[in-house]
């Protein structure tokens, strides 16, 4: 089933075309990349999904609700989750600390936050741990993690709120190649195992196209291809005014690692 739609997405600042006619789907349980060169309109699009930004023109469509231009807070209570940076949890919390508090934030019980932290949604933050693979490190300040740790505890925090649609802003940026493949086959799994659509923009295409289902290119706010990673790949535009050699080369990693 259609999860997302984005439908001729138009966003201008000035004179810059920002986003012009930017249409494309996604499926429950996808994976979908945008990539593009800097400047290309990737952050804008990803902008006018969450409610950061409202379109100019054209619709985006949750489950088949239009949810154009409603405020990020409201989005994300529909279903759109969005994995946010470390200098948004709690440094000095624990691990698990920091997925209780989204679980509380979540349920809207924050009032009581003071008094029952410590046991409100203790069991429910531990399984989300566990589906990160982070469960042994509960109890350890957040702050002592290393960053790849760090971004998988993000994940979990992101899950607390049981989003349709999960947001990812450059989820590797920072992390060890080693690390990055590691995260992406994660989300990978959560999302193909629970049906949730993921949205992901990436510079690394080892990552993209190692895990994407299909990828969005843009260019100067226009898609130039849309497709599985194999057609992108073969796409000559696409080679011409983006991937080159460094998207080849990627593409043939990718290719490898998947067959071993
Ligand atoms: N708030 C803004 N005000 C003015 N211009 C903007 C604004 N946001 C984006 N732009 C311009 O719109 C165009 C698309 O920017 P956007 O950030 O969406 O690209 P991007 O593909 O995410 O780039 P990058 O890979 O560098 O993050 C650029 O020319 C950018 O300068």
């Amino acid at each position: 089933m259609t999860l997302l739609a984005a439908e001729r997405l138009n966003k201008a600042f000035g004179g810059v075309v920002a986003a012009k006619d930017v249409s494309f789907a996604l499926a429950e349980g996808e994976m979908l990349a945008i990539i593009g060169p800097n400047g290309a309109g990737k952050s804008t699009t990803f902008n006018m999904v969450g409610g950061q930004l409202a379109p100019d023109s054209g619709r985006v469509l949750l489950a088949g609700a239009d949810i154009t231009g409603q405020p990020p807070r409201a989005v994300c209570r529909l279903g759109v989750g969005r994995t946010f940076q470390v200098a948004q949890t709690f440094l000095s919390m624990t691990v698990l600390g920091n997925v209780q508090m989204a679980l509380i934030a979540h349920h809207g019980r924050t009032r009581e936050v003071v008094a029952r932290a410590e046991a409100l949604y203790r069991n429910q933050a531990l399984a989300l741990l566990d589906r990160v693979g982070m469960a042994a490190e509960a109890e350890r300040p957040i702050g002592e993690l290393a960053y790849g740790d760090v971004k998988r505890v993000e994940l979990a925090i992101a899950l607390a709120a049981s989003p349709r649609l999960l947001l990812m802003d450059e989820p590797t940026a920072g992390m060890a190649p080693r690390e990055r493949a590691g995260l992406m086959q994660l989300v990978a799994n959560i999302a193909r195992g629970q049906g949730i659509g993921v949205l992901f923009t990436e510079h690394d295409m080892d990552a993209v196209f190692a895990h994407a289902d299909r990828i969005l290119v843009l260019v100067r706010g226009e898609v130039i291809a849309e497709g599985p990673p194999e057609q992108v790949r073969a796409n000559a535009e696409v080679q011409r005014v983006y991937l080159g050699q460094s998207g080849h080369r990627a593409a043939l990693r990718a290719r490898r690692a998947a067959h071993g």
